[in-house]
């Protein structure tokens, strides 16, 4: 077997990747974010929009946090979905579907995205974000963080 039709090592000339390529000087922190699409019964997802005086205020994103220390990514979509809407979900709840990854200016943003359809209580915005419910093929009606545009196309087609 030869060469760069091969999985496994070495840099491909021409191809997608090459395994010495240092990171960019000066690289910007990466964030962990957990995000939650919940979907409610006739199969509309929940969005919040950022508050004024924050960044991307205006934006429309899915609830969720940056994880905290200590914490796995899935606890702190449970913790967030608590705190901001005052529903209790758990782990088994949480089916990963996709992530963001993306460059803002000041650091680089991971964030998986959990779709849950089962939880406990009613949604509230209990840190007073507007939130609506939205069918999946009208997510595109609301101007939504940079990093969130690829994932509205894969909820359209997966929910
Ligand atoms: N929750 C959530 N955050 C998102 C989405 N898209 C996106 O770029 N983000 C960014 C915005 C924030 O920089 C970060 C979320 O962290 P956060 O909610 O703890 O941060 P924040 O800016 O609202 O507030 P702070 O705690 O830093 O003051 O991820 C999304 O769909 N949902």
């Amino acid at each position: 077997m030869t060469g760069d039709t091969q999985g496994g090592t070495g840099d491909r000339q021409g191809g997608c990747w090459q395994a010495d390529t240092p990171p960019p000087a000066g690289g910007t922190p990466l964030v962990l974010v957990a995000a939650l699409a919940l979907v409610d019964a006739d199969g509309r997802v929940l969005i919040a929009q950022r508050p004024p005086g924050k960044a991307m205020a205006g934006l429309w994103e899915f609830p969720g946090g940056k994880v905290h220390g200590g914490e796995t990514p899935e606890s702190a979509a449970i913790r967030e979905a608590r705190e901001e809407l005052g529903i209790d979900t758990r782990t088994s709840c949480l089916a990963p579907l996709v992530f963001a990854s993306h460059a803002y200016d000041d650091f680089h943003l991971l964030m998986p995205l959990y779709v849950c359809r089962v939880w406990a209580g009613t949604v509230q915005p209990l840190e007073g974000q507007v939130l609506k419910w939205v069918w999946p093929a009208r997510l595109r009606d609301y101007p939504m963080p940079p990093a969130d545009e690829p994932l509205v196309a894969l909820l359209r087609d997966f929910l």
